[in-house]
């Protein structure tokens, strides 16, 4: 997993090895070493990587649309006159642009860097003309002629110290457009967007909005093909505008930067599709049907037939021993000729009917609708006690925990649910219930955290970004969807996945802590937002999409 940490901490955790560095007299080491993995990534681009991009050659997020600069016939054509333009702002992150760029032009690129302050680092500029690199003023002449015909655009204007500009606040750099014509890269994150503002009342802004200087207009961060993380990724890379505007997300080790006891633990936990993928269990040599685990489902009525069915077909992709489907009225007759490997049972039968008898785990909500019967049926199985995802509308029937909350360290939930809801759903249950969270669409890490202490269970909040919090506090993230899966069917499809992930883990291991629901439940968003872009389109088509990512393992 990949720890990502407000830009603040990084900079804590950071400011002891710079101090020794300079106290050393070389107080541009490490970056040197952050400007050589920059400058190495745009080889890799222009067609010859270098060792540093191999090792780090699978990046931590995917980019969410294919690359959106038209350079790629650039790529492979090599680095010699490749034209690459830097803005450099006037901090280090503009220092890191200045070296990286001075690394490239020793590599035979013709390369400009573009002061768009005054004051910039003047160690890494010298660096730069002495590797036959040019430095020029925005605005002038030279530096527009170098712009428009850049084939790669570096972007290190700002960095994490965005928002602690101090006196610079109130001073606008000049800002240049970026071509869309070129390839675009950013030094740490996009120019601009807040690395920093997990919840309400830390200064205002929240990580992946764009910062906002005391006196002058905010900076409109530019979307990047690529960002490159100098020791680790932060905040505002998955939170927020993060996720539209980063690309691809590489993260360059920086060895000796980043003192562990100051960094902490981080405040999200990134998934890797690798972590996703082995967190789906296969089906042993002598596994029958109930060894690896019947799916319960509580989902779809005659109102809304096709939710239960997408939810069903995900589930059957990602694999359990069983699936049965409690529904009702003409929704049974769909369900049951749609999914032909289900038992299709009347609803009044959860949890205790002879079909539920063998569920191990329930999903909740896909289609249910709000009859009062209905939510009954979901009321009841939620009082049996055993694991259960609740989606949609399933969470109306969500109560806070009798006891006061928070037994930090309690071993198993006595809750042993994951949530599932959107933005609005946790709004709603916590106007509902009187949770007083903070909007879940701007402080997404914030309300998914507190909601899931409040009610003592796992919650997942759905997002570009989905957000998986324990009652304890951790946070796991899957940032691997694109905007292909903003479509109707597109959560009965998780829920299907996560359905199916947690009923064979607590039938091959039993009872499960929060922490081990949580990653669970965070490796199937993972799976589904790698199903969403192995087969775009219409809901209908993810579970083919799962199938084949499935079968990469
Ligand atoms: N020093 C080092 O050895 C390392 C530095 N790193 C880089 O350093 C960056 C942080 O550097 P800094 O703390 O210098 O901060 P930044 O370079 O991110 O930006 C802060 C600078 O920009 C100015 N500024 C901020 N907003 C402004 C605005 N709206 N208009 C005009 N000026 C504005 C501030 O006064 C300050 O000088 C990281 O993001 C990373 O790129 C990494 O390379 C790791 C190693
Ligand atoms: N822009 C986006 N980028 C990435 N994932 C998205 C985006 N929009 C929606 N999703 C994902 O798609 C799913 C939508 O779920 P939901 O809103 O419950 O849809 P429905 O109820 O119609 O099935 C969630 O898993 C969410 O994370």
């Amino acid at each position: 997993m990949t720890g990502v940490w407000p830009g603040s901490r990084l900079r804590a955790a950071e400011a002891a090895a710079i101090d020794a560095a300079c106290a050393a007299g070389d107080p541009d080491r490490y970056m040197r070493v952050a400007a050589q993995g920059i400058a190495t990534l745009v080889l890799r681009h222009l067609g010859r990587g270098g060792a540093q991009v191999r090792r780090s050659a699978v990046p931590v997020i995917a980019a969410p649309l294919p690359q959106r600069s038209q350079v790629t016939a650039l790529a492979g054509s090599g680095v010699a006159g490749a034209r690459i333009v830097a803005l450099v702002g006037p901090g280090n992150n503009g220092g890191d642009g200045l070296y990286a760029l001075a690394a490239l032009a020793r590599r035979g690129a013709a390369c400009t860097a573009i002061l768009l302050a005054e004051r910039h680092h003047g160690r890494g500029a010298q660096a730069l003309r002495l590797a036959g690199g040019r430095v020029r003023m925005a605005g002038t002449a030279g530096a527009e002629r170098a712009l428009a015909a850049a084939s790669v655009v570096l972007d290190a204007a700002l960095g994490t110290g965005a928002r602690t500009a101090g006196s610079a606040r109130g001073r606008v750099m000049a800002w240049p457009q970026l071509p869309d014509a070129a390839w675009r890269i950013a030094c740490d994150l996009p120019s601009g967007l807040d690395a920093e503002g997990e919840e309400p009342g830390a200064g205002g802004a929240c990580a992946g909005t764009e910062v906002q200087p005391v006196e002058s207009q905010p900076v409109e961060p530019p979307w990047v093909d690529t960002t490159v993380a100098l020791g680790a990724p932060s905040l505002g890379l998955v939170l927020g505008r993060g996720r539209e505007l980063c690309g691809e997300v590489h993260v360059v080790p920086v060895p000796g930067l980043l003192d562990p006891t100051l960094l902490g633990e981080p405040a999200v936990q990134l998934l890797s599709p690798n972590e996703a993928l082995d967190s789906m269990l296969s089906p042993r040599a002598g596994d029958h049907k109930y060894s690896r685990g019947v799916l319960g489902l509580v989902a779809g009525s005659p109102a809304y037939p096709g939710a239960a069915i997408l939810c069903a077909k995900a589930a059957l992709e990602t694999g359990v021993g069983m699936l049965s489907a409690f529904t009702r009225g003409t929704a049974r007759l769909q369900f049951g000729a749609a999914v032909p490997e289900a038992v299709v049972s009347s609803r009044d039968q959860a949890p205790d009917g002879p079909a539920a008898s063998r569920v191990n785990a329930w999903v909740l909500g896909p289609g249910l609708g709000e009859s009062e019967q209905d939510l009954d049926a979901a009321r009841r199985v939620l009082a049996s006690g055993t694991p259960a995802v609740v989606d949609a509308s399933a969470l109306a029937v969500v109560q806070l925990p009798a006891l006061a909350p928070v037994p930090v360290e309690s071993p198993a939930p006595s809750r042993p649910w994951i949530l599932t809801p959107h933005a609005g759903e946790l709004r709603a249950l916590s106007e509902r219930l009187g949770l007083d969270l903070p909007d879940p669409a701007r402080w997404p890490l914030a309300s998914v955290k507190q909601a899931a202490r409040a009610l003592r269970c796992v919650v997942l909040l759905k997002g570009s970004c989905t957000l998986v919090a324990t009652p304890q506090g951790q946070v796991f993230a899957a940032a691997s969807a694109g905007p292909g899966l903003a479509v109707a069917g597109s959560g009965d499809t998780l829920a299907g996945i996560l359905g199916a992930v947690l009923t064979t883990h607590v039938t091959r291991s039993g009872a499960a802590t929060p922490q081990e629901l949580a990653r669970w439940a965070a490796a199937a968003a993972v799976v589904h937002g790698l199903a969403g872009a192995a087969a775009p389109g219409p809901a209908e088509g993810l579970s083919a999409g799962i199938r084949s990512v499935l079968q990469t393992r």
